[in-house]
């Protein structure tokens, strides 16, 4: 069987396991769902996506439902050629009530073309290694605290709230192991300086459900739980397998990309992210509210890979084109 229907037959399926899961008991009654396809997932792509394609993703993404859309990223054009139009792109989408749009800054030049372009929310990056803070951000993490200092400060004055990023929380691709207690450190240190959420990005996705576990313990110490969130890519096949760990230990915010896309192009090594179609439907059959359309994700996933001439890395959009 073909068509529109399916993804609906599939989300009734998902569904009806909720029942049988409901006596689990320990997972939050609702996700927020972070989509970062716009940002994270066209950054590390080699050709130049027009802004008008970037735009109509979003534009899709909204009508499916997804809470937050991180539209793009206000970085140096030398560095990140893909992202050299962000406020074209900010100014192009449609802004659904009740949708954040927040975009990536890596220092105070960004947060300031940020805001001119009309940007309601941003989001600044730290590391837990330092090799990575200084191939991606060309500082060291003591200097990238002092750069969210800045960030932070002028984002209080204008009244931006301001999420933060930690990479690396799982591996590093210079450095290899990395320890939770630098993770808690740096994930104390960008909450105490006033972002309200902290990402804890698996940045080249080599993490697995007990190095997840032994990461969060850690960072729980110091930064309350609701203000944290998951960010897993899914180099290894556990960026759904660690993201539902997260859930069982109370976190109740994922970060996730279309079609499964994303990469950083200063992490050797990293493939894409947990793929948002993936992570809608394990959510639906654990029966958790995220308020997002999976027919309409489906379809913003079959768009951005027609765009970009590739295959879909999302499970559930393969095998709903296979049945
Ligand atoms: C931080 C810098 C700028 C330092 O780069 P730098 O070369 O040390 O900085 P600079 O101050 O010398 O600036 C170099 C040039 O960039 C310009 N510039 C400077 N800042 C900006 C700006 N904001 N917007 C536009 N242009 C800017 C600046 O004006 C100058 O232009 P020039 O004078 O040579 O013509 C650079 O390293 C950079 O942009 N890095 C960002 C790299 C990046 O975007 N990485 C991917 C995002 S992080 C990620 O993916 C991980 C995450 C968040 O997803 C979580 C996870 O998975 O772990």
């Amino acid at each position: 069987m073909r068509g529109k229907t399916l993804p609906q037959r599939l989300v009734g399926l998902a569904s009806f396991r909720a029942v049988s899961t409901s006596s689990v008991g320990t997972f939050p009654k609702q996700v927020k769902i972070v989509e970062v396809g716009p940002r994270d997932g066209l950054q590390n792509e080699k050709n130049i996506i027009p802004t008008p394609m970037k735009i109509r993703l979003i534009d899709m993404l909204s009508e499916a439902g997804l809470p937050v859309i991180e539209a793009t990223s206000f970085v140096s054009p030398k560095w990140v050629p893909q992202m050299a139009d962000p406020a074209e792109v900010l100014k192009g989408i449609q802004k659904f009530p009740g949708i954040n749009y927040p975009v990536l800054i890596p220092n105070i030049k960004g947060f300031q073309a940020a805001v001119a372009a009309g940007a309601k929310e941003v989001a600044l990056f730290s590391a837990a290694s330092e090799l990575f803070s200084k191939k991606n951000s060309n500082c060291s993490i003591e200097e990238s605290f002092q750069r969210c200092d800045q960030i932070l400060k002028a984002a209080q004055a204008a009244s931006i709230p301001v999420r933060g990023y930690v990479s690396c929380v799982l591996g590093c691709p210079y450095e290899g192991k990395i320890s939770p207690a630098k993770v808690a450190e740096v994930a104390k240190k960008l909450y105490s300086m006033g972002c309200y959420e902290i990402s804890l990005g698996d940045t080249i996705g080599v993490g697995t459900p007990g190095t997840m576990k032994d990461m969060l313990s850690a960072v729980m110490y110091e930064v309350p739980v609701v203000a944290l969130a998951v960010h897993c890519h899914d180099t290894y096949g556990q960026a759904l397998a660690n993201t539902l760990m997260a859930l069982q230990m109370g976190v109740s915010v994922v970060d996730s990309s279309v079609a499964g896309l994303g990469g950083c192009p200063y992490a050797q090594g990293a493939s894409g992210n947990l793929a948002t179609e993936d992570l809608v439907y394990m959510l639906a059959g654990l029966g958790i509210h995220t308020g997002v359309n999976l027919q309409k994700l489906l379809e913003a996933g079959t768009f951005i890979c027609q765009v970009l001439n590739r295959k879909t890395s999302s499970k559930v959009a393969q095998a709903t084109c296979k049945l």
